[in-house]
Formats: C-alpha cells, structure tokens, sequence
C-alpha cells in the first residue's frame, strides 16, 4: 500500500474520534506486512485520564487481533505542523513496532514528517532494562 493511502485510512480513522471534550480529532492508520490496516482514533471520557489516544487505539485493536508485523503508521490531526504524538503513544510504539519502522505524523493541510521509531523515541526504555 502506497503511504497516501495509509494517510487517506488516518482521516478515515479520524472521523470516527469520540471528543467531546477536547473536540481535537485525530486518526491513525497501521499498516501490517500482509496489507491489512487497523484504524484507530481518540476516544475520550468524562474521567479525563481514561482519554485514549488514537496511535495506541489502532495498536491496541491490531495487537489484540494477534498482529505483531507492523511496516507503518500514519497520524493525522487538524495542527499546524505534521501532529506530534504523545509521550505515551511514543513509548507504547516503541515497544510493540520495529525500531526502524516509519511513522507519517500528518496534518490536514498535507504537511508529512516521517519518522522512524527510533526517531520518535531515542533511547526508549525498554524490556532490555529491566533485570529479570
Ligand atoms: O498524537 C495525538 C495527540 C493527541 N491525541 C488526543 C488525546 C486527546 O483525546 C486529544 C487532545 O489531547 O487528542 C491523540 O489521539 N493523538
Ligand atoms: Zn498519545
């Protein structure tokens, strides 16, 4: 699949957000080694904490579905610079996608900043640190 399509999946996506609260929308798209692509979009709460953003809905559907090769992701909100993601979703990619995979961080106006995750996240803490 050619990447502006996996944008065009992250509107998709996006559309579905559930955001009463912060009304910021955002999609993602994942792509996986057989073609297959699990959308995600952020889901809000009235208990603000439980917000879950759209990178990890999309990581979490495909991952519970048993996919584990993931070859690219793209994120699209309506932000004036390619949207960045959250700390949160930066650690969660990191650890479940390979570390030289791409993500498309998007914007609405059609600016891309492709980022590997390694790029997204240096130095991660990972499983490797912990003693066992
Ligand atoms: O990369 C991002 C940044 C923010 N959000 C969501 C979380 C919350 O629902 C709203 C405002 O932060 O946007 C995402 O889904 N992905
Ligand atoms: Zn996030």
């Amino acid at each position: 699949m050619n990447i502006e399509k996996l944008i065009q999946e992250a509107k998709t996506a996006r559309e579905a957000a559930y955001v009463p609260y912060s009304k910021f929308q955002v999609g993602a798209a994942l792509l996986t080694k057989d073609g297959t692509v699990y959308r995600g979009c952020n889901i809000e709460n009235a208990a603000y904490s439980m917000c879950n953003c759209a990178e990890r809905t999309a990581l979490f559907k495909a991952y519970s579905e048993g996919e584990k090769n993931f070859t690219a992701m793209a994120v699209v909100a309506d932000t004036s610079r390619p949207v960045p993601p959250c700390g949160a979703c930066r650690q969660v990619i990191s650890e479940l996608c390979p570390k030289d995979m791409k993500i498309f961080l998007t914007n609405l106006n059609g600016d891309v900043e492709e980022l590997s995750v390694e790029e997204l996240l240096p130095g991660a803490f990972s499983a490797e640190d912990l003693h066992e």
